[in-house]
């Protein structure tokens, strides 16, 4: 995908959906089928295409719901993605029409995404990946016991990228040992995550804990959850909710079907007004467009890099490095730079794989520009002529 498709439109329409009563079910499957309204076929098909927002996402086709509430399951016009991998993801605006031969909806267009959340497609060596689109915060969650700095960091590079604001949830405090490591862990996360990131203390024991974590998704607004898995972004949610509706591991580890993970995404309307959609199956979490987000994950690092010598200083033995005098003077942690620089190479290495594909894309279409250009000059009869007069 190009990356204008994640640039910033004009202003925009009101949410469809929004002050939709009912949460959504479970990902349970079946259960959403019951709220498809049929759609008014005439209405699309006379025309004027619908306007929708992609409010659920499985393994099947993207659940739309249309402006006036109805919900439609959709395809993609086969004109939008042909020759591009372009497809809608949860939070895209988009519009569909509903012709009558179809069972379906078909979706004509997707709007200019606002805001996406991106990572590198794990599936493929230099492809983008979107997971999400159009929402107003991240919201990165780690189990408080067991805090993964490495990728609590990643998670931070890929929130900030998006350019929505970032919130960090710690989960499970329950399981902590005591009020000490909740404010040591708190403390360590703090100043990881910068000045400007909010650190929220949850535990699915207490859930009045969850009350800051609905502040921060006020009505008319949008949240996205991710985290890996078990982390107990289901748990929060339904501690959002005031009630189960995400289905957690334990209720699946109950009924013997094995460890249970979130397969769908979807958007789940919150009594107060917002809307936070659970990222299950976030595991990897590969860089893409990552520059901006380093640089505000990791802007103590890139505040030090100012003083040193070289512009371009890597900050390894280059004479004049502030950054490494800042760990030798114990000011910064070895493992914060080793981070920064392990992240930046990752950038690196995708910027030129990115390279390479593109050289390889326009090498193969000026192939194919040449042998057109030969066929249509041997069908001219310019070939056949030329070779009886060389002869
Ligand atoms: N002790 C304790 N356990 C919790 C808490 N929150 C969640 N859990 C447990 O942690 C496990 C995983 O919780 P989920 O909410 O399903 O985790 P998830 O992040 O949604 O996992 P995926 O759906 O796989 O992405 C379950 O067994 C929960 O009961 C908590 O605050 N305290
Ligand atoms: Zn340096």
């Amino acid at each position: 995908m190009r990356r204008d498709d994640l640039l910033a439109p004009d202003g925009r329409e009101p949410r469809p959906g929004e002050g939709a009563d009912a949460p959504c079910p479970g990902s349970g499957s079946g259960a959403e089928d019951a709220r498809e309204a049929p759609v008014a076929r005439d209405a699309g098909a006379a025309g004027a295409p619908l306007a929708g927002e992609v409010v659920k996402l499985d393994r099947g086709f993207p659940l739309v719901r249309l402006a006036d509430g109805r919900e439609l399951r959709c395809e993609h016009a086969t004109a939008l993605v042909k020759g591009e991998k372009v497809r809608a993801v949860i939070g895209d605006r988009v519009e569909v029409s509903a012709p009558d031969e179809h069972d379906m909806g078909i979706i004509e267009a997707i709007l200019p995404r606002e805001r996406a959340f991106v990572r590198k497609d794990p599936t493929e060596r230099a492809v983008p990946q979107v997971l999400a689109a159009n929402f107003d915060r991240v919201i990165v969650a780690q189990p408080l016991a067991e805090v993964n700095r490495r990728r609590l960091e990643r998670e931070l590079v890929l929130a900030y990228e998006t350019g929505a604001a970032v919130t960090v949830v710690l989960t499970k405090a329950d399981l902590a040992a005591d009020d000490d490591q909740v404010r040591a862990v708190s403390d360590q996360v703090r100043a990881i995550a910068g000045p400007d990131v909010q650190t929220i203390v949850v535990s699915s024991a207490d859930p009045s804990s969850a009350e800051a974590v609905r502040a921060l998704v006020p009505a008319g607004s949008m949240a996205v959850l991710i985290g890996r898995s078990g982390v107990g972004k289901s748990s929060l949610v339904n501690l959002l909710l005031g009630e189960e509706v995400q289905e957690t591991a334990a209720v699946r580890e109950g009924d013997g079907k094995g460890r249970h993970t979130t397969v769908s995404r979807e958007v789940i309307e919150l009594p107060g007004g917002g809307r936070i959609v659970d990222m299950p199956g976030v595991r990897g979490l590969g860089l893409w467009d990552a520059d901006a987000g380093i640089g505000a994950a990791f802007a103590d690092v890139e505040a030090l890099a100012e003083g040193c010598r070289f512009r371009d200083c890597r900050h390894g033995d280059e004479p004049g490095c502030a950054v490494r005098a800042a760990v030798e003077a114990g000011e910064l942690a070895p493992e914060r730079l080793a981070s920064y620089q392990a992240l930046r190479q990752e950038t690196a290495d995708i910027r030129e794989r990115r390279e390479q594909a593109r050289w390889a894309q326009g090498e193969k279409a000026s192939h194919v520009r040449i042998s057109k250009a030969r066929k249509a000059y041997q069908k001219s009869g310019h070939a056949k002529r030329g070779r009886r007069a060389g002869r």
